[in-house]
């Protein structure tokens, strides 16, 4: 539902930032007007979680929280729209969220999972048509999933055999996980690059499944089970040695830092961005 206490065209525009006083000196001290950030999915776990760190960072402010059934398109049309719209919902709909927000010219950060290269490479085609828009689609926001994902694929090319494995809970839509998938993606491409070819696997009956899925020629492994938030392992095998890498969230908490870089990152990152790591730093 739309939040109409704090709509764009309630919320007072910028009128928390704006001094009475003419004074030089004060008027050189006002900071920045508060990004104004609209929360799609705000009701759901990771909504929730983002509502609450936007409203404790002074420098973004919630100007709306969506849920289903909410008018995004009339949202980003007011005049009041907010710069950035934030996206935990689900994979059914985030590429029509995303591609309303293009069309309007409003940035976005993607934390929704469930993405394919057909679905970017439409976000890339709106994109060329809105210059200066940026959209972040991010797998997951947390830094040591980002840097399991970073460490996995410098290690990739160094074994002989890798597969992943995600854990998370049982409400969890997709399967495997968006950040399996890109950790699956990155490690492909650094052994392809390396010339390695595929981890050695001489399995000729298996139960459908039993293998996992072949991510980019990477297996990957999902478990769903009560108790869990998100958790992932890659395992890096050699004779005689294995390496693990492994990411723990046990608390949305972890994803929020992330979220808040994201945000106040888009705006000066025009065109598509996919992954944290761009925004790290951690690669080009
Ligand atoms: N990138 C990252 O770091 C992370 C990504 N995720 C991903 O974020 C997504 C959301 O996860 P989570 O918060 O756990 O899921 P939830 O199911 O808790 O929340 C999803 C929310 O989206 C709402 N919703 C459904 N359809 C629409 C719609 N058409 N328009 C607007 N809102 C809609 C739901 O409303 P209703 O309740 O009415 O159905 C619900 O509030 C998932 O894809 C998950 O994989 C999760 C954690 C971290
Ligand atoms: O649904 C979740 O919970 C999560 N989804 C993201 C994913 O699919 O990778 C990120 C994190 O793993 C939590």
């Amino acid at each position: 539902m739309t939040d109409t206490s704090a709509s764009p065209v309630t919320s007072g525009a910028t009128s928390d930032t704006t001094s009475d006083t003419t004074s030089d000196e004060t008027s050189a001290a006002a900071p920045p007007a508060p990004l104004r950030v609209a929360v799609l999915g705000a009701g759901g776990r990771m909504g929730r979680q983002t509502v609450a760190a936007l409203d404790a960072a002074d420098d973004l402010r919630v100007v709306a929280r969506l849920g289903r059934g909410d008018d995004l398109a009339a949202l980003l049309a007011a005049v009041d729209r907010p710069d950035v719209v934030v996206d935990f919902t689900v994979p059914d709909v985030t590429l029509a969220h995303v591609l309303t927000c293009v069309a309007a010219r409003v940035h976005v950060v993607v934390g929704t999972t469930g993405w394919d290269d057909a679905a970017l490479d439409r976000v890339r085609a709106a994109l060329a048509d809105a210059p200066g828009t940026g959209v972040v689609v991010a797998p997951n926001f947390a830094l040591s999933a980002v840097l399991t994902m970073h460490v996995a694929a410098l290690a990739a090319p160094w074994f002989e055999s890798v597969e992943v494995v995600e854990l998370h809970h049982p409400d969890k839509l997709d399967a495997p996980s968006g950040t399996a998938r890109h950790t699956a993606a990155a490690i492909a491409a650094a052994r392809a690059a390396a010339g390695v070819g595929p981890s050695p696997d001489a399995t000729v009956h298996a139960t459908d499944g039993a293998r996992g899925a072949d991510v980019d020629g990477v297996r990957v492994h999902a478990v769903r089970l009560r108790g869990l938030v998100a958790h992932e392992e890659v395992l890096l095998g050699n004779p005689g040695e294995q390496l693990t890498i492994r990411t723990d969230t046990f608390d949305r908490s972890s994803f929020m830092p992330g979220v808040l870089l994201a945000v106040r990152q888009v705006g000066s990152r025009p065109g598509l961005t996919v992954g944290l790591e761009h925004l790290l730093g951690l690669v080009p």
